[in-house]
């Protein structure tokens, strides 16, 4: 299975249409793909709070109708990263999932939202729904960046039947060895390949630390992005998740020890 995770660089003398065009030629590189993954909130620019309102949309809105559209041509399963949402009074972080007939498959609404430095949780509201979709290729996970320090949102995912992960972000540069350190961590705790795809670029003062990433469920980082725009690509081979669930059945040996069930005398 062909794999393809697109890091985006975000300018501050882009604007969202702009951006939008520059992506569409790029994803029109990547025919052959079988799953291609886009960073959070790319269109707008994650730290462009200021623009969340008026550059927000309903879900099924000309971005969403775009990406759409996209899939269907490059006959992939695309998942087009995250947009502001809006849907009544309310405003989310949501990432959507097409298949290769360009069905909307999935659409997660971020659930842990962002205060650290990011006005994210003052103009959004979280979501509540952990997501895992059902594809040709087996179950998936989706998150978004600040989710990705939360272990028991994916393992959650896993109960759920997800092999694979994805992650779209927006995570800054100078939390980078926290990133790389995730992105291993969540693969190998759970047993799954994990895909991510950052933003790079440097944004409303803010440098982004790019490094998307492709790791099998033993740990390895198969494929990696550096700081620049680039696309990051891998072959992957859903077989290994059951083969390395088998000869190291680690999920098989929890014990709930977070849970009322648990008992310190037993
Ligand atoms: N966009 C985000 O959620 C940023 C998360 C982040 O920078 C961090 O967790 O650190």
């Amino acid at each position: 299975m062909k794999v393809a995770s697109v890091q985006v660089e975000i300018k501050d003398d882009e604007t969202k249409e702009q951006r939008i065009l520059r992506v569409e030629s790029i994803l029109d590189t990547l025919k052959g793909y079988n799953l291609i993954v886009l960073p959070e909130i790319w269109a707008t620019g994650y730290f462009s709070f200021d623009r969340y309102k008026e550059e927000s949309e309903p879900i099924d809105g000309p971005f969403v109708e775009s990406f759409s559209a996209k899939a269907k041509a490059l006959s992939a399963y695309l998942f087009c990263g995250s947009f502001v949402e809006k849907d009544g009074d309310n405003f989310y972080n949501t990432s959507v999932m097409f298949d290769p007939q360009g069905r909307r498959i999935a659409s997660y609404r971020k659930i842990h939202l962002f205060h650290y430095g990011s006005d994210e949780g003052k103009l959004l509201t979280r979501g509540h729904e952990v997501m895992v979709v059902d594809t040709d290729f087996g179950k998936v996970g989706l998150a978004t960046c600040y989710d990705l320090r939360f272990p028991e949102l994916f393992r959650r995912q896993v109960d759920l039947g997800a092999e694979l992960l994805l992650v779209t972000s927006a995570w800054p540069h100078r939390r980078l060895m926290h990133w790389n350190l995730f992105n291993q961590v969540r693969a190998l705790e759970n047993q799954c390949f994990l895909i991510s795809s950052n933003c790079v670029g440097t944004t409303r003062g803010t440098l982004l630390g790019g490094h998307s990433q492709v790791v099998d469920p033993w740990g390895v980082v198969i494929a990696s992005g550096g700081e620049q725009e680039t696309i990051v690509k891998a072959e992957i081979d859903l077989t290994q998740i059951k083969h390395i669930r088998e000869i190291f059945p680690q999920l098989k040996h929890r014990v709930l020890t977070g849970s009322s069930e648990w008992r310190e005398d037993i």
